[in-house]
């Protein structure tokens, strides 16, 4: 069975009532029980994280070799600052997705970049919740592609 590590970072145990007008009212709980369904839809196992600090993530990503066979990341603003979150995805070479809630190239032009993304397999993003959920599909679909 695939294990993913599912990782959140800055600012997403907010959601629920971060931003609502931008992110929604669904909260880091219910996600999480989207990603289970999802998981035993795809018959696959998946670990959550969410983390407001920089050096946990990394911790958690390189832990994350021997472990778990795919990661999937909202990095929050980390994605458009973290060179070492991308040094750690590149480092561990385990396959990645990207994700966001809401579609970063229609906003701020600071959130147009993502370090992240010259390392992910793909990135999905707009889609609300639904970003985690078509990002665990696509994740799934992507590994056992490749084994
Ligand atoms: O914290 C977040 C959330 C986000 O990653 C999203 O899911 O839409 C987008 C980022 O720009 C922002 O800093």
């Amino acid at each position: 069975m695939l294990n993913i590590l599912v990782l959140h970072g800055p600012n997403l145990n907010l959601l629920g009532r971060r931003e609502p007008g931008v992110y929604g009212l669904a909260t880091l709980d219910d996600i999480t029980a989207l990603l289970e369904r999802e998981a035993q839809t795809l018959e696959a196992k998946i670990e959550t994280l969410q983390s407001n600090h920089e050096g946990v993530l990394i911790d958690a990503i390189h832990d994350a070799l021997g472990k778990h066979d795919g990661i999937l990341i909202n990095p929050g603003a980390y994605t458009h600052t973290s060179v070492a979150l991308r040094d750690a995805i590149a480092g561990v070479n385990l396959p990645t997705v990207e994700v966001h809630l809401s579609n970063i190239h229609r906003r701020e032009p600071f959130r147009h970049h993502s370090y992240i993304a010259p390392v992910a397999v793909g990135q999905i993003s707009g889609f609300g919740p639904d970003s985690y959920r078509l990002g665990l599909y696509a994740l799934v679909n992507y590994l056992k592609q490749k084994s």
